[in-house]
């Protein structure tokens, strides 16, 4: 196969955002699952539908601080009438060994205890004098202080009808029952009922594990002073955020000087942690546009064994601004996927929304991979859009008005309105302006 000459005829034609977005994602899976502990869990999808091995609560528990009683003794119970039980021990929370309550007994019972044989319902010690023989009682007193109130007597102000206070064993989660379904994700409070039906572990597909590599011989490390023509390096460190923020584990490669050798060989070390690559700069048209030579040479090597040769790295326009320059294809011997970026800071975030975002959240099997997209209306006028683009421009919206305000330009090193903004407003291909008070689409950021 010829690379170059395959690459002139890819370089010819213009895609649609949602052919090259069709394009990344006809090429990607979710990842194999692995099990993982629960809260490395989190944000994952379940790949098991899971069943509760136990009923919750486990066993009849009291909801309240208060006596164990059988119904019938405190039936005629009144604050003029109190009924009066012999206090025969406490039940608190982890107990194991329990009083049998009979007729006139009662047992002492916190919040959580399971309620001793024979007890019927629990009466809350507000509804009793907490054995103090003083009226109503606001709280027990701490066992520390009065040891005494484990036994003695209590006077009982209200009666509490049999199940009183009383959570019955399986009233959340029957033993046996299915607890979440294959391709939940899980959040905390799913984490939470796996943890309470004594899951330790789950099987999820994982969090991808994303390299951001960024390239320019220009770029220094944020700290560092800047000589003649530099500047710092914000791209790996706003895509690096970007993915994590997406659900990846993210490794962000320190920027990789314009020379092919040294992004080849920094490539063949980052392949084996990456379950998706991503780089930013150099596929333009300049004449130090690494990133796009080198991989279009290995793309045109025939698979030798050797850890990069056999790449379908392709490089095109896109009917985009910001992001019109892209490469996208597979690298290495398990077939990774990397998407190379433009470099300018905004189109290198906006095609990280765009194509990136979408992939990691498909590696992870999630059901919405997208941005949602809301209509609002746009508050300025937007005087002048490239006719046959579909132009993203920075937005601020604002849910309550339902408006967006456009921040910025459409300059794609504008990095302080990508800052100041919270939206893409989206400027399809055949609109050249918009007047203020038009209805337009938005990508809400987050
Ligand atoms: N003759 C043409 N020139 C350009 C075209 C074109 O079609 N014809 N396309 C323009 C467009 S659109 C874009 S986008 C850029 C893409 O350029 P590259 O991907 O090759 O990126 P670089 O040249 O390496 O850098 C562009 C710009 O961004 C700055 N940059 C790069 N990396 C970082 C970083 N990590 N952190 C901060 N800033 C970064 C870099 O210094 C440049 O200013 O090409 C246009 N040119
Ligand atoms: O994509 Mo360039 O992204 O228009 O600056």
């Amino acid at each position: 196969m010829n690379g170059t000459t395959d690459q002139t005829r890819h370089q010819d034609r213009v895609w649609s955002v949602a052919e090259h977005l069709d394009d990344v994602l006809s090429k990607i899976a979710p990842l194999d699952p692995i099990e993982l502990q629960l809260l490395d869990a989190q944000g994952c999808v379940l790949v098991e539908d899971i069943t509760a091995p136990v009923a919750l609560p486990p066993f009849d528990n009291s909801s309240m601080d208060g006596y164990a009683v059988r119904a019938a003794d405190v039936a005629d119970a009144t604050d003029s009438a109190p009924v009066t039980l012999t206090v025969i021990g406490d039940a608190a929370a982890g107990s194991g060994e329990l009083p049998a309550v009979g007729p006139g007994q009662a047992v002492r019972i916190m919040t959580g205890a399971p309620v001793p044989p024979g007890a019927e319902a629990v009466v809350p010690v507000e509804w009793t004098d907490g054995g103090t023989g003083q009226g109503p009682a606001a709280t027990m007193r701490a066992h520390s202080a009065a040891p005494q109130d484990a036994g003695g007597e209590v006077r009982v102000h209200r009666p509490a009808a049999a199940g009183a206070h009383i959570r019955a064993r399986g009233s959340d989660v029957t033993e046996g029952e299915p607890a979440l379904r294959a391709g939940t994700v899980l959040g905390p409070s799913q984490i939470g009922l796996l943890a309470a039906i004594g899951r330790g572990t789950v099987r999820v597909h994982p969090r991808p594990r994303v390299v951001v590599l960024s390239t320019g011989s220009e770029l220094i490390q944020p700290g560092e002073p800047l000589g003649p023509g530099e500047i710092h390096d914000s791209n790996s460190f706003q895509l690096t955020a970007a993915a994590r923020d997406a659900g990846a584990i993210a490794y962000r490669v320190g920027a990789v000087a314009d020379d092919a050798d040294t992004l080849r060989s920094t490539l063949e070390d980052q392949l084996i942690r990456a379950d998706i690559l991503v780089t930013s700069g150099g596929v333009s048209v300049g004449a130090y546009d690494v990133v796009k030579e080198t991989l279009i040479a290995l793309s045109a090597t025939e698979p030798d064994g050797s850890a990069l040769a056999g790449a379908t790295v392709e490089f095109r326009r896109l009917a985009m601004q910001p992001g019109k320059p892209q490469g996208f294809g597979l690298i290495g011997p398990d077939r990774i996927p990397l998407l190379a970026l433009p470099g300018n800071p905004v189109s290198s975030y906006v095609s990280f929304e765009l194509f990136v975002r979408p992939a990691i959240r498909a590696l992870m099997g999630l059901p919405e991979i997208h941005r949602p997209t809301t209509p609002a209306r746009c508050t300025e006028a937007v005087a002048s859009s490239p006719k046959g683009k579909r132009q993203f421009l920075r937005g601020s919206y604002d849910a309550d008005a339902g408006t967006v305000t456009p921040v910025g330009g459409a300059g794609s090193h504008l990095i302080k309105a990508m800052a100041h903004a919270n939206a893409l407003i989206i400027v399809p291909e055949d609109t050249t302006e918009v007047p203020a008070g038009t209805d337009v689409d938005v990508v809400l950021l987050g």
